[in-house]
């Protein structure tokens, strides 16, 4: 099965000049949404994760059936005002102005291993900034899991552990 014939690439969105790669026709079809998930869960499994974690929203599409496959909980880090209780917040920069990303803290025991997933690897600042909430929170980040990677972006080289993906592009 080939992952890539399953993406589609839209130009100019969201703006000009931008190839938005768009996960919709991968989940509609089942064969090949079957295989992304087992391919992620190729790559997961031998970080010996305790927990996984999804980055809202697009990042809970395969942080939770990957879950289930692998007999593990998820916890989510959602933007901003989302998460009841007690929260642990982290502004971070982005191109033009700043975000915020949150996690319930009491969501993940310090020292817990985690594996934290999201759908696309852009300029790694939404995965930058994940890692670092969950280190205040005091999990382990043993990697950083995408389905696509923008390789051409180097958002990796932002990430201070092991990034994979199960598809990459170039260009
Ligand atoms: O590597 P970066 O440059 O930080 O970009 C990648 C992020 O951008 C997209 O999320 P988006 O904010 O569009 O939210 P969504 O998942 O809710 O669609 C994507 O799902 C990643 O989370
Ligand atoms: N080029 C892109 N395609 C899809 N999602 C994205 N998130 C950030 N950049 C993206």
């Amino acid at each position: 099965m080939n992952i890539k014939d399953h993406i589609r690439s839209i130009p100019d969105f969201p703006k000009p000049g931008i190839m938005f790669y768009d996960i919709s026709t991968l989940l509609a079809h089942a064969e090949a949404w079957r295989d992304t998930v087992r391919q992620l869960k190729e790559a997961v499994e031998p970080h010996k994760p305790a927990l996984l974690v999804g980055i809202e929203s697009r990042g809970f599409l395969a942080a939770a059936p990957l879950a289930l496959a692998m007999g593990l909980g998820f916890v989510m880090i959602r933007k901003r005002g989302k998460l009841p209780g007690d929260i642990i917040t982290h502004n971070y920069d982005l191109e033009y102005g700043t975000d915020t990303i949150e996690i319930q803290a009491d969501a993940i025991k310090p020292g817990t291993r985690v594996v934290v997933l999201d759908d696309l690897l852009a300029t790694g600042g939404t995965m930058a900034a994940a890692i670092s909430l969950l280190r205040r929170v005091g999990a382990d980040v043993a990697a950083a899991q995408f389905i696509i990677e923008l390789g051409f972006l180097n958002g990796a080289a932002k990430l201070d552990v092991p990034v994979q993906s199960v598809v990459r592009y170039e260009s």
